[in-house]
């Protein structure tokens, strides 16, 4: 069944039971079971072990809440023993709740974790050396592996660069000197953008300037021709690319760079080629598009080809145009001199040069090596890793920053959301301590939900004539991707600013939002798809939450390296439900053990004082607060914020309060709460991404173990929402059994198989009332059916809408 009834609260606390507690309140049989656990645990005597569970925990898992009565709505019969303080009816004046009398079972029938934490590594102990940080720089600096003195001038004195990274040092004169095809493989952060970027323009400055810096008499120019073309596979990259390259090229400003990107005017992008451009930054899409329509475009002169997160590329489905950029480029005379008769071989290289990067190495990018590189040199950031890598055979081993630590909360489904702001409330306590952090999430509804839900509605009146003007945040390009957030902000520290990107968004939105949480001097948090996994550079960011895990190792490993870039350190968090998800931990890459946490003692860390509530949803604070009690009394409050009619939801939508008030009138039937709907529509499409995951990692995200009912919970939703796909209820009832019976998903999340009446019906989305809580799963989806789904949702969540491709 749903545990989305009301339990009792009783007032254990979490100090060790002691002689004669005295347990109120709640049915006898509660009282009485946790009387009984509470004598057990004391005549066990000191020398016995106490469950590691909170004592309220675990006897809520013992203890089953009876079954509720039938009635014929939704919602109210869940809750038919509730006092009308604790619903959000229309006789409960305000969204008071009586905590320590009424609260949401957060803590009943949820699986225990199978792994053993008492036998964890220790979280403190200290990392290894940081890995992808600058050399030593007595040892190393730029000048040493060939780079012109004024540019290794300029990177130390004007962008604080003394001395190159690993892979820098390995790159850079190979790419100088050599003419050959690269493969750069190198961890996250490590500068492998520069170790491109330097060789390039260290060759097309050559053709303006002698050895020793005086120029030579012709002066090659943005008219000169176009020498490189980077491709990158997002918006956001390209955009990141094309300001570290205006930063080195402010010591060449006679060279010029622009970006050609989907989403932007193709007119203004053919203004600017034809106003002339030496290096272009493209992606796939759109750079095809130019190659096609754009006669000024002239590719006969190019001598280097990039491929930035190629494996990346080829995930998106870019393979087509990426055959069709690489065929049209070769397929060009290689002009040996400019038009103005600037000769470029000996200088430039002497043949196209293509140069793939990457952190990971997917069996894709082997694909594109094949379509786009002959007789490459594979450079790596250290030679063991090279030897380490032809020992292995082909596949590289790819690893993540030595210095970042990683740990895994274990949490039950309906705990999660609870469990993620308590996470950020104690991040988030102390000045300083935390200053961006980014939360991965599955899909993009998702993160418009969680975005909603956590942000401060309050705190996003306009300005009054009155109020003093507000600063960048009146950038209307953000108004609905930054606001202040609630819940998580400490009176310790400054108002933390919540921010959210996916590919859904225009693209104006999705670069004013980037800016805006790259440049916030305030505490941040970035909530997101995998669309800001790749290459995306924001310096201090601290912390990375996988709230969703990955769709694939490769995945997971260019995430958490958003942080500890260059050398400075960072965490990862990763949620995982107990179970077969647990395992998920031994295939994930890690210089030092990915450290298990309790997410009971994240809940009392980040609970160990009340949650700020916005002002029209207070709790009425009786008698002691716990962790549990707070823990609940937040689940309830966010649970009833989405209950609440739009007419309650003052704080929901205040600008269109006048609207929605007349738009309700005209309607008889109440219009639902808008973060309802969008509550309802994150928990489909999260659960359509799980299935998505890579079919040799489904043996850790099993569709077929998660609980609907428990996970709706992490919604904040009661009940669980139906149209997950009548797809999924028709693939558990395909897997299960062989297509003659019928599945049903009932609104607690569970599936039932029944016998067919032969006359087809269809109905994947039919409800079953039923209570059972034992089988409360969803169905097999056999291989075929996740495959499609798998190639649908990557079509919908990341190649069209999460990338655009222009
Ligand atoms: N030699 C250097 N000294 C100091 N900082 C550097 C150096 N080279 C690069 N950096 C900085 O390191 C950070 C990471 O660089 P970059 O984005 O190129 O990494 P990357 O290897 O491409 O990472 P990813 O695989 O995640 O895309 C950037 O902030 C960059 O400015």
């Amino acid at each position: 069944m749903a545990d989305d009834g009301m339990l009792l609260n009783f007032e254990i606390g979490d100090a060790p039971l002691k002689n004669q507690v005295k347990f109120k309140g709640g049915r006898w049989r509660d009282r009485l079971k946790a009387q009984r656990n509470a004598k057990q645990w004391q005549g066990n005597g000191p020398s016995s072990t106490p469950p590691r569970r909170n004592p309220i925990t675990a006897d809520h898992e013992a203890s089953r809440p009876a079954k509720r009565p039938r009635t014929e709505d939704g919602d109210s019969h869940r809750h038919a023993k509730v006092p009308r303080t604790a619903d959000a009816g229309p006789k409960a004046p305000s969204h008071a709740i009586k905590t320590g009398h009424v609260s949401s079972s957060l803590f009943t029938s949820n699986p225990s974790a199978v792994t053993d934490f008492d036998r964890a590594p220790a979280e403190e102990v200290e990392p290894p050396k940081p890995s992808n940080a600058p050399l030593s720089e007595e040892a190393e600096n730029f000048r040493s592996l060939g780079v012109s003195r004024r540019i290794a001038q300029h990177l130390a004195n004007k962008l604080e660069m003394k001395a190159p990274t690993a892979i820098q040092k390995n790159a850079v004169p190979q790419l100088i000197n050599g003419d050959s095809d690269a493969f750069v493989q190198a961890e996250t952060g490590s500068g492998k953008t520069l170790a491109y970027l330097l060789p390039i323009v260290h060759r097309i400055m050559a053709l303006s300037l002698n050895e020793d810096g005086t120029p030579k008499e012709t002066k090659v120019h943005r008219n000169s021709g176009l020498f490189a073309i980077i491709l990158a596979p997002t918006r956001e990259l390209c955009k990141q690319i094309s300001v570290v390259l205006e930063k080195v090229l402010r010591c060449a400003p006679w060279l010029v760079c622009t970006t050609v990107i989907g989403g932007e005017s193709k007119k203004s992008e053919k203004a600017r080629i034809r106003k002339g451009v030496n290096i272009l930054i493209a992606t796939p899409g759109r750079l095809a598009d130019h190659l096609d329509n754009t006669k000024v475009l002239n590719v006969g002169t190019v001598r280097w080809l990039v491929l930035d997160e190629g494996d990346r590329m080829m995930e998106m489905g870019f393979e087509d145009d990426i055959r069709t950029i690489v065929s049209k480029i070769r397929a060009g005379k290689l002009l040996k001199e400019n038009p103005e008769g600037v000769v470029l071989d000996g200088i430039l290289p002497s043949r196209r040069v293509t140069i793939l990067c990457s952190a990971t190495m997917k069996m894709n990018v082997q694909r594109l090596g094949e379509i786009s590189l002959e007789d490459a040199v594979h450079i790596m950031a250290s030679k063991s890793e090279m030897t380490r890598d032809a020992e292995a055979g082909t596949e590289a081993v790819f690893a993540a920053p030595s210095q970042l630590k990683q740990s895994c909360i274990i949490v039950p489904a309906k705990l999660r959301l609870v469990t993620l702001i308590s996470l950020l409330k104690s991040t988030f306590a102390r000045k300083g301590s935390v200053m961006k952090a980014i939360i991965f999430i599955s899909c993009a509804d998702s993160v418009d939900f969680h975005f909603d839900l956590l942000k401060d509605t309050k705190a996003l009146e306009p300005p009054t004539p009155h109020s003093s003007p507000s600063k960048a945040d009146r950038n209307p390009n953000t108004d609905a991707t930054v606001a202040p957030a609630a819940y998580i902000t400490s009176p310790a520290n400054k108002k933390v600013m919540l921010h959210k990107l996916h590919g859904s968004l225009a693209q104006p939105v999705r670069s004013a939002t980037l800016n805006a949480f790259s440049r916030c001097k305030d505490p941040a948090v970035l909530i997101t798809t995998d669309i800001s996994s790749r290459g995306l550079d924001v310096p201090s960011v601290d912390l990375v939450i996988e709230y969703d895990p990955a769709f694939a190792v490769p995945d997971h490993v260019h995430r958490i390296g958003r942080t500890a870039r260059a050398g400075r350190p960072g965490k990862a968090v990763l949620f995982l439900l107990p179970g077969c998800e647990e395992g998920y931990t031994s295939i994930l890459p890690a210089a030092t053990p990915i450290v298990p946490q309790l997410y009971e003692s994240i809940l009392q860390k980040g609970l160990i004082t009340a949650v700020n509530l916005p002002s029209t949803y207070t709790t009425t604070e009786t008698g002691k607060q716990t962790w549990t009690s707070r823990a609940e009394a937040l689940q309830l409050h966010l649970e009833q914020r989405l209950l609440a009619k739009p007419d309650d939801a003052t704080d929901e939508d205040e600008d269109g309060k006048a609207k929605a008030k007349a738009k309700a009138k005209q309607r008889s039937k109440p219009r639902d709460n808008p973060l309802l709907e969008s509550a309802r529509q994150a928990f489909r499409s999260h659960i359509r991404a799980y299935a998505t995951h890579v079919r040799e990692e489904r043996v850790y995200f099993d569709i077929t173990q998660l609980h609907l009912g428990h996970m709706a919970k992490a919604f904040a939703l009661r009940e669980t929402p139906g149209g997950i796909g009548g797809g999924v209820a028709r693939r558990a009832q395909k897997a299960a059994s062989g297509g003659d019976k019928k599945a049903k998903v009932s609104s607690s999340g569970k599936v039932t198989i029944k016998k067919s009446d032969g006359g087809g019906g269809g109905g994947g989305d039919d409800y079953d009332d039923d209570d059972d809580d034992d089988g409360d799963r969803i169905g097999a989806v056999d291989e075929d059916a996740a495959r499609r789904m798998r190639e649908k949702m990557k079509m919908v969540m990341n190649a069209s809408s999460e990338f655009n491709i222009g």
